[in-house]
């Protein structure tokens, strides 16, 4: 895709993160379960994130109908009223959201990173690339119920893969994908798992396999050669015994694949974990495959100081050979006809790492931003490695310096917080209306924008001849918020604000 697309950029850096970032630290190591309720030790509860993350993605899939389009990847598991469903027995669900939902936004839904939970809880513990797709939507309401349940017969777990879009030999595929981590616990699952009174396992989870926060074909070896100790095979009460059915239910054919070929059981359950996150009620329109972008810039909001653009950020590379003689340039386009260059320096705050290499603005160590001439401005960049031009197949990387915000905001309060807030408009760019939204969330963890304060446009006095027009807001909640102006019926956002405690004071009048 082409930068920028706010919802694009925020999908990509989830979904390529950074060493120590939010999601990766639930999942090392592989073992690490972070209850909420804080009951027990995460190390010796027998339990994984990595587990309920995959388990909960598949739940919230089951629902699909392929004939009326109903139901799938929508988040709808995260109503109360589908988590108290026997069908989905357990605390894994509120777990995954708790953990998944601090990072929903407008821009990224639950549903996508429930996907997301799935797809990096497999590549991290040592299963194949998965194809991730985003744009998935909240549901609204609970879906009807459809996930499978132990002690149902071969044919109706057949007949509930064959709604949810899933051939017999797809529903072994994807059962022995999902076992290969995690267990069935005793406390949802009292007739099948009893009480194991092991102090390592408190939480009393016989594992599908002895590998069980690990992506391996265990599970099918196991199986195979007749050593398994998977609860849904060997359990003492034939009735639960439901992997042993799907898993026989084509003579074995499938499951002898997988034992003979780790290759051939990982590049399937890729597929497979794919289309089950792809799978998303009719209508709604996923994104292309999210690849690392090669350049991404991450810029600071533009910032009006008088005469000054204050221009500042870095710019992440991709996959960069090292070399400590790489010159790395950037040359933005002006207004006015002007092309301008300058060096950029490695970063000083972030250290290379997961292939991401940043370089920063800043003509030295000392200096945050590059001084940009207001009048002149700024449309567009392109960066150069030695010789290497990176323009996005000739687009280029475009800068809006329509909106910029300025450095005369100001806190009027610290407590309550309250705020001045300047806004300035390009002169010759025509502004209707201009709001904050309020970046949100449910009490089920959904984002979603909300309109706040309105600005209004300060006269302009005098000076006609500034390249800038301001407008003003008084703030007084503390919130992360954008400042959206709409123009020419289209609408621009800037932001998000810094907090008013970060602001200057504003001076005594
Ligand atoms: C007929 C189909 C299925 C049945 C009857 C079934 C049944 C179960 C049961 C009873 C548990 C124990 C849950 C607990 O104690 O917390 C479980 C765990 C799990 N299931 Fe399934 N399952 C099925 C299909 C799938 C599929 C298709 C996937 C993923 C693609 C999956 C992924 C998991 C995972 C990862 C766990 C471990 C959860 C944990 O340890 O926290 N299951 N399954």
């Amino acid at each position: 895709y082409i930068w920028p697309s706010p919802q694009l950029d925020a999908l990509e850096s989830l979904r390529f993160p950074a060493e120590f970032s939010f999601i990766p630290s639930f999942l090392e190591p592989c073992g690490t379960f972070s209850s909420p309720a804080g009951d027990g030790d995460e190390e010796i509860s027998g339990r994984s994130n990595a587990a309920d993350w995959i388990r909960t993605a598949y739940h919230d899939m089951a629902t699909h109908n392929v004939v009326d389009g109903t139901g799938g990847m929508d988040a709808s598991i995260r109503f109360a009223e589908e988590q108290a469903r026997p069908e989905n027995a357990g605390n894994g669900f509120s777990n995954t959201l708790s953990v998944l939902t601090q990072v929903s936004s407008h821009n990224v839904s639950v549903a996508d990173l429930l996907a997301l939970g799935l797809v990096l809880a497999i590549e991290k513990c040592g299963g194949p690339q998965i194809a991730f797709r985003g744009g998935r939507i909240d549901a609204e309401e609970p879906n009807i119920p459809g996930v499978p349940e132990p002690q149902q017969d071969l044919d109706s777990h057949i007949a509930s893969f064959a709604r949810q879009g899933f051939t017999k030999e797809e529903m072994i595929g994807l059962v022995a994908c999902g076992h290969t981590f995690g267990g069935v616990q005793h406390d949802p699952f009292p007739d099948i798992v009893p009480e194991l009174n092991d102090p390592h396992n408190v939480e009393s989870v016989a594992h599908f396999d002895s590998t069980s926060t690990n992506f391996d074909n265990n599970i099918a070896t196991k199986y195979i050669n007749g050593t398994t100790l998977n609860p849904l095979v060997v359990g003492t009460n034939a009735t639960t015994n439901s992997d042993q059915r799907i898993f026989g239910s084509d003579g074995n054919v499938t499951m002898l694949s997988f034992a003979k070929s780790h290759q051939h059981f990982a590049s399937t359950c890729a597929d497979l974990f794919a289309r089950m996150i792809d799978t998303v009620p009719s209508g709604v329109q996923l994104t292309e495959v999210i690849t690392p972008l090669p350049v991404k810039p991450e810029l600071q909001p533009l910032t009006i100081d008088g005469d000054i653009l204050q221009f500042a950020g870095s710019i992440r590379f991709w996959n960069l050979t090292e070399n400590p003689d790489r010159v790395v340039q950037i040359i933005w386009d002006d207004h006015v006809g002007g092309v301008h260059n300058l060096t950029l320096l490695p970063s000083q705050e972030r250290t290379p790492s997961n292939f991401m290499t940043w370089y920063d603005f800043g003509p030295t160590e000392d200096v945050e931003f590059l001084s940009l001439d207001a009048t002149a401005g700024i449309t567009n960049m392109q960066f150069t490695l030695d010789d290497k031009l990176e323009d996005q197949g000739g687009v280029g990387f475009a800068v809006q310096d329509a909106l910029v915000f300025s450095t005369t905001s100001c806190r009027t309060s610290t407590s309550p917080p309250a705020a001045k807030f300047d806004v300035a408009v390009r002169r010759g760019v025509n502004v209707t209306r201009m709001y904050t939204e309020d970046e949100v969330k449910d009490a089920t963890g959904h984002g979603f924008l909300v309109e706040r304060y309105s600005f209004s446009p300060v006269e302009p006095g005098a000076a006609t001849n500034t390249p800038y027009t301001f407008w003003t807001a008084n703030l007084t909640q503390n919130a992360t918020s954008y400042v959206t102006a709409e123009i020419d019926g289209a609408k621009i956002s800037v932001g998000p604000i810094a907090a008013f405690l970060a602001l200057p004071s504003c001076p005594e009048l």
